[in-house]
């Protein structure tokens, strides 16, 4: 069922991984940020009974931490009430005894954040908590020259695209052929490097930091960074596709982070749908806090909801700007109208059901997508019902081609196994690199980069695919 490793895993025992950084120096202190989560949140609460089991789910993360740092075994989760857990207990009792810095680092990390879920499944007050949801936010604050920016190119285009079904400056049909090519991978490559502010790993990140990354100056210098990029072959299904004039053309987002990053999805989703590449975006979110920054349902909507108010949203600081003693500037007239326009877009869109939410499950549970035919089968019939679905982020990345140690040069279609040819899903993963496996790398390529500064060089660590500053975009077409 789960992937046959032919090829090992990656492994927190493996001093050149970043497994073994995640478990060691990253894990304490997202917990400890966790932990002063609960503490705050405990600290302004008037109700009796959430205060003591806020103190108790304290003491639980901190052992969880203590366990972890301290190369424990990992414990059966708890039965909770929820359907995952069995599986997960399962696997753990296949992996026999592990203890947590000689484990598949795949597995111990979803296994980390699904025990943080369950601390807080098993008390009355605190049932469905997101310790994250503060950081998520915060960060989003962060991001406002980045959104502002986008808001306004978005509002250009989006009205271009409907009122003209132009792209602006296309004068014949090819060069607006052209010009839609260009605009589609530009779109994509805005969402791919939302993803380079993934809170999990950017802990230390400024204020400035996070600007800098976002700009499209940012991105223009990043393109040389994408090292496979398939962007072309994805636009070219999109587009035979609306040709053809199917009628239901649906568009799949496996999500990850939330923030600016589902900030700049829905971007890319409302223009696939005004440009008539897509007639349906399919959104799927995680059901409980992961991998610190990924979205849940209700990020979702408070974003939308910040959007509907901005000037109220921006009146409030961040976390960072607090602490750097700025006050807030009120946003400008056109400011607050391409931030509306978006708002107006996206719950117009939301409620025509043209972007759709749909949890499930599978997306948190402990393993790679391998399993996804066997374990979950409906959501395995219902991608194949999608003309591309795409895949956001590291994590995803990751899941896709099981965390395995394969050679560099490996096909991608051959690393995502049950995914690849003949799944009949159309598979296009959009990821920033930050963990150690790759693949569908031309000859050389791996030792090219390893010899860049900070890549690594002869240690042994791929060290350049832990930073988020390299990307791969790759394509399997799935064809039955
Ligand atoms: O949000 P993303 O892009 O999936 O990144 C998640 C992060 O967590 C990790 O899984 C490591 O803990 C990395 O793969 C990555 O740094
Ligand atoms: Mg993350
Ligand atoms: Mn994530």
């Amino acid at each position: 069922m789960e992937y046959d490793p032919k090829i090992p895993q990656y492994n927190n025992s493996d001093p050149n991984s970043f497994a073994s950084v995640s478990v060691r120096d990253r894990w304490p202190v997202i917990l400890t940020q966790g932990i002063d989560d609960v503490h705050r949140e405990t600290h302004v609460s008037k109700d009796e009974e959430k205060i003591k089991e806020g103190k108790w789910i304290v003491s639980e993360l901190a052992r969880l931490k203590y366990e972890a740092q301290h190369d424990r075994e990992l414990t059966p989760l708890p039965d909770d009430g929820e359907a995952d857990v069995a599986g997960y207990n399962e696997e753990l009792k296949a992996l026999g005894n592990a203890k947590w810095h000689s484990v598949p680092w795949l597995f111990s990390e979803c296994y980390l954040y699904r025990r943080i879920a369950s601390t807080f499944n098993q008390t009355q007050k605190w049932k469905g908590y997101d310790i994250f949801a503060r950081q998520k936010m915060s960060t989003f604050r962060s991001s406002r020259p980045a959104v502002i920016e986008l808001s306004a190119r978005y509002k250009e285009i989006v009205t271009e695209l409907e009122s003209k079904h132009t792209v602006k400056g296309a004068k014949t049909q090819e060069e607006l052929g052209q010009a839609e090519r260009i605009l589609f991978k530009e779109m994509c490559e805005i969402c791919l490097w939302g993803n380079a502010t993934d809170l999990s790993l950017l802990t230390t990140l400024t204020y400035e930091d996070i600007q800098k990354l976002q700009g499209s100056e940012a991105r223009k210098a990043s393109e040389k960074n994408i090292i496979v990029n398939d962007l072309d072959k994805a636009f070219n299904i999109l587009r035979s596709a609306q040709k053809a004039e199917t009628k239901e053309r649906r568009v799949d987002i496996i999500l990850d982070n939330a923030g600016f990053e589902l900030f700049v999805d829905l971007i890319l989703a409302g223009y696939l749908l005004a440009a008539g590449l897509a007639t349906t975006i399919v959104l799927h979110p995680k059901s409980i806090p992961w991998f610190v920054s990924d979205v849940l349902p209700q990020d979702f909507l408070q974003l939308i909801s910040a959007l509907g108010d901005p000037q109220a949203f921006y009146s409030e600081l961040s976390d960072d700007d607090k602490h750097a003693g700025k006050t807030p500037t009120p946003l400008s007239e056109t400011e607050v109208a391409s931030l509306k326009f978006l708002f107006e877009h996206w719950s117009h869109l939301h409620q025509e059901g043209q972007i759709v939410l749909r949890p499930n499950r599978f997306w948190t549970e402990g393993g790679s997508f391998w399993r996804l035919p066997k374990t979950a089968p409906n959501a395995y019939e219902d991608l194949k019902e999608s003309e591309l679905v795409l895949f956001k982020g590291d994590l995803n990345y990751r899941k896709l081609t099981a965390d395995a140690a394969w050679p560099a040069t490996t096909p991608f279609t051959e690393a995502i196994g049950p995914l690849g040819p003949g799944s009949g899903v159309r598979v296009l993963a959009l990821r920033t690199c930050k963990a150690d496996v790759v693949v569908g790398l031309p000859e050389g390529e791996d030792e090219r980069i390893k010899a860049t500064e900070g890549g690594g060089g002869d240690s042994g660590a791929r060290k350049w695919a832990w930073s988020g500053k390299w990307a791969v975009v790759q394509f399997s077409d799935g064809k039955l």
